[in-house]
């Protein structure tokens, strides 16, 4: 078993070890009728998506990094009797499958091999994967024999948004999207169940529980682990203000941050997640997308409030001020005079191009070595002249999620700055 030492410290500290999702099946279910629905912009090639994803996961473990995949996690996860009776409870609801259904395809996932089920489970099942089953029941009947009892999850490729590590500990998100929220099923039974996880002790901040959190959203591709005591987090398509606030209360009643900058973005599908317009590539340095005006962008600092604050201001706990320098507060936060802020910003329309293929969403593996898509060459050869170490991967069909590196890992330990 790894060494463990579970936390992630900062962005850009040595990466120790994450957690990636090798495609499967679920790329084989999705089709032009429901790419859309499942958040995909287009039909991808599967071999080459898987292809290029183990390119990805070799980058990182020539560097070093212990990579674990999310599908061989959930398997091992199923392995105990608790953990599949954990899954399958919240998966066979009468609500998703019908009252007929429930049962039964409950006792046919029983009795599969956790693999198979793990497979099945990110995979979708079709009425077809159940053919010996004679069900009864209105759902059944209605179903034809390629339709989906439960829908695929093809974006469990984007293990950065179902959970994300914050210092010493973990928040399980509740996602956004209706075709994410049963990701943050299997990642609870993988945190409570792996173990990699099991005997470990950290604290999970938001999500472990079956309370009906929208739309308290909050996505990882949101959250930014500055360093220091300090989290960064983007509000807009995904994450929302009453996310931010329930999780800032838990990091600062945990005693794991001290600081909370909450940051609105514009709400457009181009830029889902904070992460995909802005991240962090040194100890002192951020990639900007340069259709991101920062000085436009309304921004609020957080902190613990003082009894005082409490009773003056009704404040729920959170001493909140608004901003009006975002690389300046976070600056403040660092400890730093001014972070360096690097930009493709001499041809807008390869800036925006590029940004629409994840230029902007790369992952550090160090403080100033990221991994990113080969195929943004403008935008790595402006890194590459400013002394960040671009480790190109390929992106032809993976990036048709609209996802790039920082958006496909998960971290689960990393060194602070
Ligand atoms: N952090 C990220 O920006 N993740 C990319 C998620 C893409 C996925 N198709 C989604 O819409 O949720």
């Amino acid at each position: 078993m790894t060494r463990t030492r579970l936390g992630v410290h900062s962005e850009v500290g040595r990466l120790r070890q994450a957690i990636l999702h090798r495609p499967a099946l679920e790329l084989d279910r999705l089709t032009p009728d429901n790419c859309d629905d499942l958040l995909f912009d287009d039909v991808l090639w599967p071999a080459k998506a898987r292809t290029e994803h183990d390119a990805f996961v070799q980058v990182l473990r020539d560097h070093g990094v212990t990579v674990h995949l999310f599908g061989e996690l959930l398997a091992e996860t199923l392995h105990s009797a608790e953990a599949k009776a954990f899954v399958l409870e919240r998966v066979c609801t009468v609500q998703r499958l019908g009252t007929a259904l429930a049962a039964s395809v409950r006792a046919l996932a029983e009795d599969m091999a956790p693999a198979t089920l793990a497979e099945l489970l990110i995979g979708g099942i079709t009425r077809a994967d159940l053919s010996p089953l004679h069900a009864g029941g209105l759902r059944w009947q209605t179903l034809g024999l390629d339709d989906f009892v439960i829908p695929p999850l093809p974006n469990t490729l984007f293990q950065r948004d179902n959970s994300a590590w914050i210092y010493g500990g973990v928040t399980i998100n509740p996602m956004a999207m209706a075709a994410r929220r049963r990701e943050s099923i299997h990642s609870r039974a993988v945190y409570r169940y792996h173990p990699l996880f099991r005997e470990a002790t950290f604290p999970i901040y938001y999500g472990d529980d079956d309370v009906d959190h929208q739309p308290a959203t909050l996505e990882g591709g949101d959250i930014h682990v500055l360093g220091r005591g300090a989290v960064l987090i983007g509000m807009g398509e995904r994450t929302t203000p009453q996310g931010v606030e329930i999780l800032a209360r838990s990091l600062f009643r945990a005693g794991q941050a001290s600081r909370v900058i909450a940051v609105e973005l514009p709400k457009s599908h181009a830029l889902m997640h904070l992460d995909t317009v802005l991240t962090m590539v040194d100890t002192d340095t951020f990639l900007r997308y340069p259709g991101l005006a920062p000085e436009t962008l309304r921004h609020w600092s957080i902190t613990p409030a003082s009894a005082d604050e409490i009773v003056e201001q009704n404040n729920g706990g959170l001493a909140v001020e608004q901003r009006d320098d975002l690389f300046g507060t976070i600056a403040d936060a660092l400890g730093i005079d001014r972070p360096r802020v690097l930009c493709v910003d001499a041809d807008g329309r390869a800036a925006a191009r590029e940004q629409w293929d994840d230029a902007d969403n790369v992952l550090a593996l160090e403080p100033g070595v990221v991994v990113g898509y080969e195929r943004n060459t403008v935008t790595n050869t402006m890194l590459a002249e400013n002394g960040i170490k671009v480790l190109p991967i390929p992106s032809g069909e993976l990036g048709r999620g609209r996802g790039g590196a920082r958006c496909m890992s998960c971290p689960i330990e990393r060194e602070g700055i």
